[in-house]
């Protein structure tokens, strides 16, 4: 058998920010048992330090893959996010190198969605005041400012996987749902979608936030949008940090235009537990604000966990792509009794044609060959009909490497 596939307990994981033990379980029951289990983010000299045996990584939203940390990263193949949000990864340079990367795209959508509305319960009822209150020994006993949720109009900004799942939760309630998202979404039970941003602002008596971190999301909700914000609204925002100017909510919660206000994600959060929360809302009572567990329940993790692991495990085992978020996809069959090599390029015209000539040349019967691309780059997985004590995987392997343009290229098996 040839030497160049490493053997399973040679692929080395490793896994950052306290993942859940599923993720563990799953990879040792695929037989990968090399395994780095760190309870903490890191930070980028500690990555790249840490990254250059690690053939694959699991991060949770804290940890920033950068270029530096791909740069480092020489046998790097694959990332799993276990998580949604995969904006902590520079996914281009990822590419660039070769690496894919996986994340847990529906997870912990429902814990999200059951903790906003439990936050719009709280906050239409003036709670986080009331039990601010209480604990200085306070009794703030009013019904002045306190409403049901029974009518109010939800707006929900980013109407995914998240916001629409909330929908349906929040007309179970009575509430009148409308929502804006740049893409055209089907409106679920009674909702309806509205224009613009500004006029959702407008109609709305709480106002929740779902959207991805991107260059058009960050900080799209500042001064003018609070502004636009009915007096005595109320601000939800567990998507990203950067979508909120934290001093200008600020500012529409002291002033009392915003009546209260949620906030589980932060422009700058702490990288531990160890470290301190710094932020100006911390002083205002009428403000719920949360470490970032929008996500963070048992169910959600412990299926994250087992998520994204089998898609690591998957991607080494079989080449598989499929729902990779920076890369071609490619669902491949096992082939039983074939030898699988995979070539990862840059997107140049006639690549395919070189490999099938170096296939010609050395008279390799073909069984199977598969390939995607995108813009940047090319994925080809080729399964050849070969003994496995032959080493002719290994010569073509070498001739592969030589392609220019090339970016990686491996035996799977
Ligand atoms: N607080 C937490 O713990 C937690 C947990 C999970 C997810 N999140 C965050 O929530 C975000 C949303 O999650 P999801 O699963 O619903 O994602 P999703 O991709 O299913 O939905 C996002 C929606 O936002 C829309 N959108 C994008 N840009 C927009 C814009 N500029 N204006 C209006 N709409 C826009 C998209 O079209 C899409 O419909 C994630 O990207 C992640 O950052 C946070
Ligand atoms: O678990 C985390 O660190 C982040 C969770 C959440 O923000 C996500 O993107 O899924």
């Amino acid at each position: 058998m040839s030497q160049v596939s490493l053997a399973k307990d040679r692929i080395k994981f490793l896994l950052l920010e306290g993942v859940h033990e599923s993720a563990v379980e799953i990879l040792k029951q695929r037989g990968y048992h090399s395994i780095e289990y760190i309870t903490t983010a890191l930070d980028e000299a500690e990555l790249c330090d840490k990254v250059r045996d690690a053939h694959f990584i699991g991060i949770r939203s804290r940890t920033q893959l950068t270029e530096k940390v791909f740069a480092a990263a020489e046998k790097l193949i694959g990332v799993g996010c276990f998580c949604i949000g995969t904006n902590q990864v520079d996914l281009v340079a990822a590419r660039n190198h070769g690496v894919v990367v996986f994340n847990a795209p529906f997870s912990n959508t429902r814990s999200v969605a059951e903790l906003v509305l439990a936050e719009i319960i709280m906050l239409l009822r003036r709670i986080p005041e009331k039990n601010a209150a209480a604990h200085r020994g306070e009794w703030y006993k009013t019904a002045t400012g306190s409403f049901e949720a029974r009518g109010k109009v939800l707006g929900i900004v980013g109407y995914g996987h998240i916001g629409s799942q909330l929908s349906i939760l929040a007309e179970q309630l009575g509430m009148q749902v409308r929502f804006y998202d740049v893409e055209s979404k089907l409106p679920l039970g009674n909702a309806s979608s509205v224009a613009s941003l500004d006029a959702l602002l407008q109609q709305s008596d709480v106002v929740t936030l779902h959207v991805p971190e991107t260059a058009q999301t960050q900080w799209m909700i500042d001064a003018p949008q609070l502004t636009k914000m009915k007096p005595g609204a109320l601000l939800v925002n567990a998507s990203r940090g950067t979508v909120v100017v934290i001093d200008a909510l600020a500012e529409a919660l002291r002033s009392g235009h915003l009546a209260g206000a949620a906030i589980d994600v932060f422009p700058v959060e702490p990288s531990s537990n160890k470290e301190v929360f710094e932020s100006p809302l911390r002083e205002l009572d009428n403000c719920i604000l949360t470490p970032h567990v929008g996500g963070s329940t048992q169910e959600a993790q412990e299926n994250i966990g087992v998520e994204v692991a089998g898609k690591l495990a998957h991607y080494s085992d079989n080449g598989s792509t499929l729902s990779a978020v920076n890369f071609p996809e490619v669902s491949l069959p096992t082939h039983h009794g074939a030898r699988r090599l995979l070539h990862i390029h840059q997107n140049r015209p006639g690549m395919l044609t070189r490999i099938n000539q170096l296939l010609a040349e050395q008279n390799i019967n073909v069984s199977g060959q598969y390939l995607q691309t995108d813009a940047d780059v090319g994925y080809v997985v080729i399964d050849i009909d070969t003994p496995a004590d032959s080493d002719i995987a290994d010569t073509l392997l070498d001739a592969m490497r030589a392609i220019e343009g090339t970016i990686r290229a491996r035996v799977l098996y």
